[in-house]
């Protein structure tokens, strides 16, 4: 984050503050459906499972009511022809009276014995062993003696009720078929004159016929077969051994599905079977499987609401495709998303507005500090940065008051340069002429001081100079003991010179020995013209050294002439010279020991050296 603009710092965080809530809120409203929306299937299919269990009902309920009034019919037709037969009967007198085994009944009682009511309803007399006297044949006790015995129970049962008159109808089974047990309703009275049981009988499977119940059974059937719930969904049934009682659009009835199984290799037929039968009594079970359906390339997954259907043996089921129910639910999701989409994108561009809004100011008020801070504070502020009523309009004002403030102190402080500038020239200025008037008098000095110890014909020392010098050399000797010749230096007959070439020519004399004695001297020696046409000479060298030297100077003096108007003039110097010891405490002494010296040079003939 560091190295992010503010502007980016903002975008990102404020994109951030709408993306988060707008996907949660999208998460939270996806699910809140997905939930909404199973609730609604298992609703859905609830409610469409009891509706078809009530339609069942209904047929079932219509079909008792059908079999109860035949039923009422039929038992009131039996009641009938038993007290008819019983009125009959009481009309013949007991001599009349049947035996078992009797083959030659009288008519009425063939009559009578031959009687049929539907298939299987007929009359039978019982004598007071309760043995069949008529349509004995008819009486199954050979066949099945338990339910005779169990009809003879019954009957010994309803004697008293019988023996004082009155007609009574009983039910009991009679016989067994594939389908259970069949029952029969047997309508008894009493003949008192021969104290027999009259009984007028009937199987219930006479008038208790299927067809209706088929025909009802159909019908549901049918209309199930044809529903739909939603697109594809639909309505199954299965009986008890895995056979489709109904299956969609009826192109399967009757085959047995027991042999689908699922990936765990259970059947699914009997897995719905068994969550049916699970199901709460009158309730439905909602279960999840996967199922082919003609036409299907493969399985898909469903939801069913199962319920079982007893007095028919029905399981049945109202299912429906997951993936069509959830396509609507896709369809909800994809449109939550592109509204997160559509509300990220308007809140990311809002956000950059006010992220670049935001930032504007501070990037232009920046822009301005960086080239005040390089120097250019002829910056100013964006007039519309004023405009707003915000922290930044503050900013803005501080900043062109900060810039006002830096220009003035700039302003103040460029005045103070220029007169500092201009004092310091001034300044400079009289420096300069103090150090040149200064050079000047030192120079003065220096030339005076000069002048002080320069002759100034032959700018060699003059005698104060030579004394000067002279006498840090003698210093120096006494500190060092170094050995150190004195020489007086006199030209010959000078005034001769004088007077016969002028004093003019004296002079350039005078100069040329100078320039003679300032070749010949070392550096350490001291060389001055002290008088008129007197020379000394101080050399570092001892007496003996010095003196060969002194002899090379005689000669090359006597030697070099001067030419003055094409003619040579030679000239010749004596030389006096010593060299210091002890027994001379100054240079003074040493000086008139050498002058001594020369005057001896002078009185033995001159143009000599005496030492
Ligand atoms: N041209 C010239 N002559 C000078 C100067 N100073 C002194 N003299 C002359 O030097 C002469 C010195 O003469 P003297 O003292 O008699 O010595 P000299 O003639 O050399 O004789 P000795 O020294 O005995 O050989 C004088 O005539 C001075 O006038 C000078 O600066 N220029």
């Amino acid at each position: 984050m560091n190295h992010l603009s503010l502007k980016w710092e903002l975008l990102f965080i404020c994109i951030l503050l709408v993306t988060l809530p707008t996907v949660l809120m999208g998460m939270v409203g996806y699910y809140a459906y997905q939930s909404f929306a199973k609730q609604t299937l298992e609703s859905q299919l609830h409610k469409h499972s009891q509706e078809v269990r009530s339609q069942a009902y209904d047929f079932i309920a219509q079909n008792e009511r059908v079999l109860r009034r035949e039923e009422a019919l039929v038992l009131k037709r039996i009641k009938s022809v038993a007290q008819l037969s019983k009125s009959i009967f009481q009309t013949y007198p007991a001599q009349m009276k049947p035996t078992y085994g009797d083959t030659t009944l009288h008519s009425a009682l063939q009559t009578l014995s031959q009687f049929r009511l539907n298939r299987s309803g007929h009359i039978f007399l019982l004598d007071e062993n309760f043995n069949p006297v008529i349509n004995n044949q008819l009486l199954p006790s050979l066949t099945n003696p338990t339910l005779y015995a169990n009809l003879i129970s019954h009957i010994k049962k309803e004697m008293p009720y019988i023996l004082s008159g009155q007609t009574t109808i009983i039910k009991h089974p009679w016989s067994t078929n594939p389908n259970g047990i069949i029952y029969r309703q047997t309508a008894l009275t009493y003949l008192d004159n021969w104290q027999m049981v009259l009984g007028v009988t009937i199987n219930e499977t006479d008038y208790k016929s299927h067809d209706f119940e088929v025909g009802l059974q159909n019908e549901l059937r049918d209309r199930l077969a044809s529903e739909r719930i939603g697109k594809s969904g639909y309505i199954w049934v299965f009986n008890g051994q895995g056979e489709y009682i109904v299956s969609k659009d009826n192109l399967r009835n009757g085959e047995n599905m027991l042999n689908i199984i699922d990936q765990h290799g259970h059947s699914i037929v009997e897995h719905l079977i068994s969550s049916a039968k699970s199901a709460p009594p009158g309730g439905n079970e909602i279960i999840f499987y996967e199922w082919q359906d003609l036409g299907e390339s493969s399985a898909s997954p469903r939801a069913a609401a199962v319920t079982y259907v007893a007095e028919w043996d029905w399981f049945i089921g109202t299912n429906i495709n997951l993936i069509e129910f959830y396509s609507g639910l896709r369809e909800v999701r994809n449109k939550i998303l592109h509204l997160c989409v559509v509300f990220i994108l308007i809140g990311s561009l809002i956000a950059y507005y006010f992220a670049k809004r935001i930032t504007t100011p501070i990037k232009h008020l920046e822009h301005l500090a960086v080239k005040a801070a390089q120097g250019d504070f002829n910056v100013q502020a964006d007039p519309k940065l004023a405009s707003r009523h915000t922290e930044i309009n503050s900013l803005s004002n501080v900043f062109s008051e900060m810039i006002c403030n830096i220009r003035q102190l700039m302003a103040q402080k460029e005045k103070s340069t220029q007169l500092l500038a201009a004092r310091n020239t001034a300044l400079q200025a009289s420096e300069d002429k103090l150090t040149k008037a200064l050079l000047e008098l030192e120079y003065e000095k220096q030339k005076f001081h000069t002048q002080a110890i320069t002759d100034s014909l032959t700018n060699l020392l003059n005698r104060r100079g030579f004394s000067k010098e002279g006498k840090k050399v003698w210093k120096r000797h006494q500190r060092t003991n170094e050995p150190l010749t004195i020489a007086m230096i006199d030209i010959d007959y000078f005034k001769r010179i004088n007077d016969r070439y002028s004093h003019s020519i004296g002079d350039d004399v005078l100069i040329q020995l100078a320039k003679l004695l300032t070749n010949h001297m070392r550096e350490n020696d001291i060389v001055a013209r002290i008088g008129g046409e007197e020379f000394s000479m101080i050399i570092s060298q001892p007496l003996c050294e010095a003196k060969k030297g002194l002899e090379r100077l005689r000669r090359l003096v006597e030697n070099t002439p001067i030419i003055s108007d094409k003619r040579e003039i030679f000239f010749t110097i004596s030389i006096g010279a010593i060299e210091v010891n002890p027994q001379l405490p100054s240079l003074e002494s040493a000086l008139d020991a050498a002058d001594t010296c020369l005057y001896a040079a002078k009185r033995s003939g001159r143009n000599k050296i005496i030492t």
